[in-house]
């Protein structure tokens, strides 16, 4: 019936999912990310591994249920098993996230991207300046953090997403997620969420693990990893008033917030 199957795909049915499958994730991300995205990883109900060396990227991609990749410290080596992981998992069929941090800030990054989305990634997570750049316009932010609205992505990324064939999702104040025909916003979170290093490289962890437990419906995965990070975000900001607190209690939350809590409130909205 359409109404149970409507029901089994909302973020709540999906984070029960992921908790009981708790599926294999290798992430290729980068040094200040690696700590905190595999405990909110943990936290979240996924099993991380971060698998990078070129000498056993790819053997691992064959391993996990998904792959991410994260460009914020690039260097040749990373770049190696980046490319043969993404190959690799895109043979096989499994689905790859791709977080293109930074990547218009030099011209080494902005080879790595175009290099890295001829593999064809399942679903790109980015800032709104990441997104806006990703998709050829000028933005206004300089390094990792983001100096657009999401609003102003919104155009950008349903371009990305038809363009490459992807699941795309803006995050910020109100996220935004497109797969180019269908478009949400997800909401809530916390203020406080951009003051915390690496949340948004740990979310497309996330989203990896989301994804590996329902790889044919990568928009729905991408919308609950999202609204995970919303409510989680938004129960952390009413106990913690500062960013060292407030890391603590999320991940706390994270682990603690059950399916039906993040079901509560309709924080997925169409756009
Ligand atoms: N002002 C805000 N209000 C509520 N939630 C926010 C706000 N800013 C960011 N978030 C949330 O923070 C998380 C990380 O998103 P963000 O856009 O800050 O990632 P990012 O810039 O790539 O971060 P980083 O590069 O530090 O990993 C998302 O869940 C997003 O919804
Ligand atoms: C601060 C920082 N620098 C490179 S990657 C990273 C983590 C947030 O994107
Ligand atoms: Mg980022």
């Amino acid at each position: 019936m359409a109404d149970d199957s409507a029901q089994s795909l909302k973020p709540g049915a999906l984070l029960a999912a992921m908790r009981q499958k708790n599926p294999l994730v290798q992430n290729i991300t980068n040094f200040v990310a690696m700590n905190i995205a595999a405990n909110v990883m943990l936290a979240a109900g996924a099993s991380p591994a971060m698998v990078h060396s070129p000498e056993e990227a790819a053997e691992f991609a064959g391993i996990a249920a998904a792959l991410t990749v994260n460009i914020g410290t690039l260097s040749p080596d990373f770049f190696d098993g980046m490319k043969q992981a993404a190959e690799a998992a895109s043979e096989a069929g499994k689905p790859w996230i791709l977080d293109p941090v930074a990547h218009f800030a030099t011209a080494y990054r902005r080879a790595a991207v175009s290099a890295l989305l001829e593999h064809r990634p399942t679903v790109i997570r980015g800032n709104a300046s990441e997104i806006i750049t990703l998709a050829g316009e000028h933005a206004s932010g300089q390094g990792v953090d983001s100096g657009d609205s999401v609003a102003s992505a919104q155009a950008a990324a349903r371009a990305l997403a038809i363009r490459h064939g992807c699941v795309v999702a803006v995050t910020g104040e109100r996220d935004f997620v497109t797969d180019g025909h269908r478009a949400v916003h997800v909401l809530g979170g916390s203020a406080l969420m951009p003051k915390v290093t690496a949340l948004g490289c740990s979310l497309t962890c996330v989203i990896g693990g989301f994804a590996a437990t329902m790889p044919d419906k990568p928009f729905e995965a991408t919308v609950a990893a999202l609204a995970l990070f919303a409510s989680a975000g938004e129960l952390a900001g009413r106990d913690a008033h500062a960013p060292g607190s407030f890391a603590v209690r999320f991940l706390d939350l994270l682990a603690e917030v059950t399916p039906d809590a993040v079901d509560a409130v309709a924080r997925v909205i169409p756009a």
